[in-house]
């Protein structure tokens, strides 16, 4: 079945259908608040070497880095103000998701992060935009959710940070728009879908074999999508976590040299900000940045 045709538009124009369309407008949280706390694997991996989180200057540092290569890159950024409360607001990627509809809001599983929703709420409100959806079963963060091409998304449901009850409620919505939505089971140790899977521009994914179930990575080979393998020990480092910007250009951690090379044998401009100290507590640049709008 066919995607059904877009529907009238309310507030901001925030679109988007395909996450490798040309970037046009993200929304960025800046670091001022963020410290390393042991909510996932890999930050608690990080804690056990390192007790003290890095120094705010130093976070600025790096996600200036983030925002000028988005911007070089041709997209608008917006930021949203940091609060106090909430150390990982940073990782926009997770508490709102913005579709081919509009936004949806997500339902936040880890406590230190549920409050998120608030300044998401607010920050929508006062931009005109309405949320074409709320997630208001089981669990949803937006690292779980792949906007593949239209008509086209994956939802990883580890159980861990997004689950069944969450995943099936967005998977129906998008199905009673003709969408097919794959919802993948993987083990809660690797925190979100795309610590092992992203988009890197049209019908070329990076993908943790390593990991991923064959029967996934045969779903990507049936729809026509090929893949960059990133070995195990390099996902867990954030290695599969890049942000499409679409026309040919990708945001991808300084710190991925081996991803960054092959993406660049791909034909691909890579964008590479240093961002050790936020891959460090498990987010890289998917996880940074909320696409509001993409070209169709
Ligand atoms: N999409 C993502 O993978 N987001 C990264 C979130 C990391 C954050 N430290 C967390 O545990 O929620």
């Amino acid at each position: 079945m066919l995607p059904s045709p877009p529907g009238p538009l309310v507030g901001a124009a925030w679109r988007v259908s395909s996450e490798t369309a040309p970037l046009r407008e993200v929304l960025l949280c800046p670091p001022d608040h963020y410290r390393w706390i042991p909510t996932n694997s890999i930050v608690r991996r990080t804690l056990a070497g390192e007790n003290q989180s890095p120094a705010t200057a130093h976070l600025q540092a790096q996600h200036r880095e983030l925002v000028h290569a988005i911007e070089q890159g041709g997209a608008r950024v917006h930021l949203i103000a940091p609060e106090p409360q909430l150390p990982y607001m940073a990782y926009t990627r997770d508490s709102v998701v913005v579709t081919h509809r509009g936004p949806v809001l997500c339902q936040l599983e880890r406590p230190q992060r549920r409050g998120e929703y608030a300044p998401l709420m607010d920050w929508h409100e006062t931009h005109g935009s309405r949320f074409w959806r709320k997630s208001s079963t089981g669990t949803l963060e937006g690292g779980d959710i792949h906007i593949i091409r239209p008509g086209l998304a994956a939802i990883g449901a580890s159980g861990g940070r997004t689950d069944h009850a969450g995943a099936e409620q967005l998977a129906g919505w998008l199905r009673a728009e003709g969408w097919e939505v794959r919802v993948e089971d993987f083990d809660e140790h690797f925190l979100h879908l795309d610590v092992l899977f992203c988009m890197a521009a049209e019908g070329l994914a990076v993908a943790c074999e390593d990991v991923l179930d064959p029967a996934f990575l045969g779903w990507l080979r049936d729809h026509g999508i090929r893949w960059i393998p990133v070995p195990y020990r390099d996902a867990m480092q954030l290695g599969c976590n890049i942000l499409a910007l679409g026309e040919g250009r990708v945001v991808s951690a300084h710190e991925s040299t081996g991803l960054n090379a092959a993406l660049r044998a791909e034909g691909l401009e890579v964008l590479d900000p240093a961002l050790s100290l936020f891959t460090a507590g498990g987010g890289g640049p998917h996880c940074l940045t909320c696409p509001l709008r993409r070209d169709d």
